[in-house]
């Protein structure tokens, strides 16, 4: 298990950390999504030792990390790190080699996540001379090439093509499935909803919300149906238990955190036939702007972008 616990980290007076706690379990695929600014690049950093945390510590295993574990991690930085003039298939056998494969082993392991990844053809090139999404491959192909015991990915999906992200996605959940413990950053949260097991979300340093997305709904604080009923605008607004109403060809109503929806099912039925009853499920992205927003954030705002971090 990889575990960060309480990390704290400013620069100047920024505090871009203030207290970073959660864990991620072997075979488990998390996703760590924040507003721009919030403190996803800084906390991958101190994981893999890139940066020196103010306070807490990581674990894997139990044990604090040092550099000899942190050489079985798998990681993608933020800022890439590959050597424009290296060939790739080069630069993969070189890192792989670097983190104690054979030469053998290494060759192997490079020709398969070029594969695997679709750059194979650009196995004699520089990886200058790639398009931006080739780069990518070569670079996840570099944080998987000396079969890591943990990754660590910082936005792995931007500037992938669909079919990069289809086979992405797939390697992922297979890592996993092999019992490694995995997260990664990302912004697309469709993607992040349908692929991982567990969900943080990082709002201006600290953790607001961590869990499976059915947990994170299950704490949300209110709760919304949609109810096809003919009868008149306005039959819900004195039922007890609900917040709010929007009539249209069916009822959406929120209902208050302790409300029976029988009862409101009973007030609908009164009045008439009653075609669906359906609980409507919060979206990922519904459950981050309410986080977001229960947090002192402007939900609505958040796609446009955030203040960051915050003044000490
Ligand atoms: N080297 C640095 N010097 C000063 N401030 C920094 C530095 N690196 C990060 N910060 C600040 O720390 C805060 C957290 O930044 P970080 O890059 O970790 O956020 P992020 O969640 O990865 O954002 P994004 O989604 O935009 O990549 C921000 O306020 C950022 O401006």
């Amino acid at each position: 298990m990889l575990e960060l616990e309480g990390l704290r980290k400013r620069y100047g007076d920024r505090v871009a950390l203030d207290g970073v706690t959660f864990s991620v379990r072997p075979g488990e695929l998390y996703g760590f999504v924040g507003t721009n600014g919030a403190g996803k690049t800084t906390t991958m950093r101190i994981t893999l030792g890139v940066l020196e945390p103010d306070a807490g510590t990581v674990r894997y295993q139990g044990e604090p990390v040092d550099t000899a574990t942190r050489r079985t991690f798998g990681y993608m930085p933020e800022e890439r790190g590959l050597y424009p003039r290296m060939r790739v298939g080069d630069q993969l056998r070189y890192l792989a080699e670097l983190h104690g494969l054979s030469r053998g082993d290494a060759d192997r392991a490079a020709r398969y996540w070029m594969e695997r990844l679709a750059v194979i053809e650009r196995v004699e090139d520089r990886v200058e001379a790639l398009s931006l999404g080739n780069q990518q491959r070569v670079q996840l192909a570099a944080a998987l090439v000396h079969h890591p015991a943990v990754l660590v990915l910082d936005e792995p999906f931007s500037g992938l093509d669909p079919v990069g992200v289809d086979s992405l996605a797939e390697v992922l959940r297979e890592r996993a499935a092999a019992g490694v413990p995995v997260v990664f950053s990302s912004h697309q949260l469709e993607l992040v909803e349908r692929l991982c097991d567990s969900i943080g979300i990082i709002y201006r340093g600290r953790m607001v919300a961590t869990g499976t997305v059915d947990e994170l709904r299950a704490s949300r604080s209110e709760r919304v149906l949609r109810i096809g009923t003919d009868a008149a605008a306005g039959w819900a607004d004195a039922v007890p238990g609900v917040v709010s109403a929007e009539y249209g060809p069916a009822t959406t109503l929120v209902l208050a955190p302790d409300a029976d929806d029988q009862t409101v099912l009973d007030a609908a039925r009164a009045l008439g036939p009653v075609r669906e009853f359906t609980p409507l499920r919060a979206s990922l992205t519904e459950l981050f702007r309410e986080a977001v927003a229960d947090n002192g954030g402007d939900g609505a705002a958040v796609g446009a972008g955030d203040p960051e971090g915050v003044a000490a």
